[in-house]
C-alpha cells in the first residue's frame, strides 16, 4: 500500500549507478535521467523518491515507463532528456493460475510490462495459448509461456518466485462472495497443492473468492504438504486499499497519489474495515462522511457486480491492484527494505488466526506487522472491528473445515 513509498523500479533505482544490491536478482539498470520534474509512482500510489523524469508519466511506475522506453526504438520521442541508457535484465519468474480469465488477462498484461520479470507463465484450464501468443508479441523483457490443463500445471510452476491465483468463478448480482465457496474452494485447493509440489518457496497471492476462506484453505493444504510458510501466503486485499484511496481522494479533493488508507479485517462486506482515522494525509471527516465512505468501500465489489449486470465482477481494477501487489513482492524479493502492503495473512494482531493488516515485506516474505495501525482506533472503528470478528471467524472456520472434510473423504 501507499506506505511503500518507492516503486520497484525505484527499489532498483538504488542499483542505478554505483550502489549494488547484494544477492539481488536484478542486474544493473544503468539508467540516468536528467530533467526538471519528479515523476510520481502509482505503483505504491505514493510519491516516489529520487529519480527525476520530465513529466508525471506514471502507470505502474518508473520501471514500467523505463521498460516502455527501452522497448521503443526511438526513446528520445518519449524522453526529451538525452541522458538515459536503460537495459533491464531481470530474472524473477511469475506464474498466473487462471490467466485466461477476466482478471488474468489484464493482470498478465500489466505484469508483462515489469522490467523485473524474466518469465511469465500463464496457466488456465482453457483458452490460454492464444492469450500467451498475443502477449508474447509485446517487446518487453519477460518471456511469456502458456500452459493448458492439469498435465501442464506442474511445468507452469517450476522455479517460480511469485504465484498469483485468480482461478475460479466470479459473482453475479444477488450473490455474496461466500456463495462462490462451493466451486472456488476446490479450485484453490488443487491449485495450491500444485504450488506446494512444484514451487513451495514461492510467494503465493490468493485472489479467488471468498478470500476470507480461500486463504485458510491454502494454509491447510500447504500444512498437509509439509511446506507451509505463513510469511509467504497472502490474500490479495490490495483492491480495498486502491478503492479507499480513490474514494477518499475524490471526496476530499486530494491528489490521488498522496492518499494512503490502510484497510484491515478481511475481504467481504463488513469484514472490510478502512481505517479512515489513519488516512494519509491526515484529513478530518464528519461522522456522516465516515459512515458513507466506509460503506462505499465495503460495497465497492457489489457496486461493480451490479453495474456489470451478470457480466462478472471487478476485473480491471483488480488486475491493477494485483499487479501492484506483485510489483511490491518483487521489490521486496529484490531487497528493497521499504515495502509495505495490506494483505490478509496468518496473524496474531487479533484473536483471529487470519486478518488483513499492513505488513512489511522482505526477501523472506512478511518481516513485520504494522501493529500501530490497530492502536488508538476511533470509536467507530473499534465498534466495526468487534462487529466484523464473528463473520470473519466463521469464514475462516469454513475454509479449515473444508480441507479437513476433504482429507477424511480421500482417506
Ligand atoms: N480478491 C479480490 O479483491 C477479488 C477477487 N475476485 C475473484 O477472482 C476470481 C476470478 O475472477 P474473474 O477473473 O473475473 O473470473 P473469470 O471467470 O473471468 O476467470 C476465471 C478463470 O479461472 C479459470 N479457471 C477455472 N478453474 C480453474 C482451475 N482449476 N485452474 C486454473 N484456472 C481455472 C477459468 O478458466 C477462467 O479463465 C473470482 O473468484 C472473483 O470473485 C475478483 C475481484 C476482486
Ligand atoms: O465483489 C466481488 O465479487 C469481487 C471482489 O472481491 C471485489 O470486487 O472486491
Amino acid at each position: 500500500m501507499a506506505a511503500a513509498t518507492a516503486s520497484f523500479s525505484l527499489g532498483s533505482a538504488a542499483s542505478f549507478g554505483t550502489v549494488s544490491h547484494s544477492g539481488s536478482k536484478l542486474k544493473s539498470y544503468g539508467m540516468r535521467v536528467n530533467s526538471a520534474h519528479h515523476i510520481k509512482s502509482y505503483s505504491g500510489l505514493k510519491a516516489a523518491k529520487g529519480i527525476t523524469l520530465e513529466s508525471e508519466i506514471s502507470f505502474l511506475g518508473k520501471g514500467i515507463y523505463a521498460t516502455l522506453l527501452a522497448s521503443n526504438r526511438r526513446p528520445e520521442i518519449l524522453l526529451r532528456s538525452s541522458n538515459h541508457n536503460f537495459q533491464p535484465q531481470a530474472s524473477f519468474k511469475v506464474a498466473v493460475i487462471g490467466a485466461a480469465g477476466g482478471i488474468g488477462q489484464p493482470l498478465a498484461l500489466l505484469i508483462k510490462m515489469s522490467p523485473l520479470i524474466s518469465a511469465l507463465h500463464l496457466y488456465d484450464i482453457a483458452n490460454v495459448k492464444g492469450v500467451a501468443a498475443d502477449l508474447s508479441h509485446c517487446n518487453t523483457p519477460a518471456q511469456v509461456l502458456g500452459f493448458t490443463g492439469p498435465s501442464e500445471l506442474a511445468n507452469s510452476l517450476k522455479d517460480v518466485d511469485v504465484v498469483v491465483i485468480p482461478a475460479g468463478v466470479p459473482r453475479k448480482p444477488g450473490m455474496t462472495r461466500d456463495d462462490l465457496f462451493n466451486i472456488n474452494a476446490g479450485i484453490v485447493k488443487s491449485s495450491v497443492e500444485a504450488v506446494a509440489d512444484n514451487c513451495p518457496e514461492a510467494f503465493i497471492h490468493i485472489i479467488s473468492n471468498p478470500v476470507n476462506s480461500t486463504v485458510p484453505i491454502a494454509a491447510e493444504v500447504l500444512k498437509k504438504k509439509g511446506v507451509y510458510n505463513p510469511k509467504k501466503l497472502f490474500g490479495v486485499t490490495t483492491l480495498d486499499v486502491v478503492r479507499a484511496n480513490t474514494f477518499v481522494a475524490e471526496k476530499k479533493g486530494l491528489r490521488l497519489i498522496d492518499v494512503d488508507v490502510p484497510v484491515i479485517g478481511g475481504h467481504a462486506g463488513i469484514t472490510i474495515l478502512p481505517l479512515l482515522s489513519r488516512a494519509k494525509p491526515s484529513v478530518k471527516f464528519s461522522d456522516e462522511e465516515i459512515g458513507e465512505l466506509t460503506v462505499r468501500i465495503q460495497n465497492a465489489g457489489t457496486e461493480v457486480v451490479e453495474a456489470k449486470a451478470g457480466g462478472g465482477s471487478a476485473t480491471l481494477s483488480m488486475a491493477y491492484a494485483a499487479a501492484r501487489f506483485v510489483e511490491s513482492s518483487l521489490r521486496a524479493l529484490d531487497g528493497d527494505g521499504d515495502v509495505y502492503e495490506c494483505s490478509y495473512v496468518q496473524s496474531e494482531l487479533t484473536e483471529l488466526p487470519f486478518f488483513a493488516s499492513r505488513v512489511k515485506l522482505g526477501r523472506k516474505g512478511i518481516e513485520a506487522f504494522v501493529k500501530s495501525d490497530l492502536e488508538g482506533l476511533s470509536e467507530y472503528e473499534e465498534k466495526a472491528l468487534e462487529a466484523l470478528k464473528p463473520e470473519l471467524r466463521a469464514s475462516i472456520e469454513k475454509g479449515l473445515a473444508f480441507v479437513e472434510k476433504q482429507a477424511v473423504v480421500s482417506a
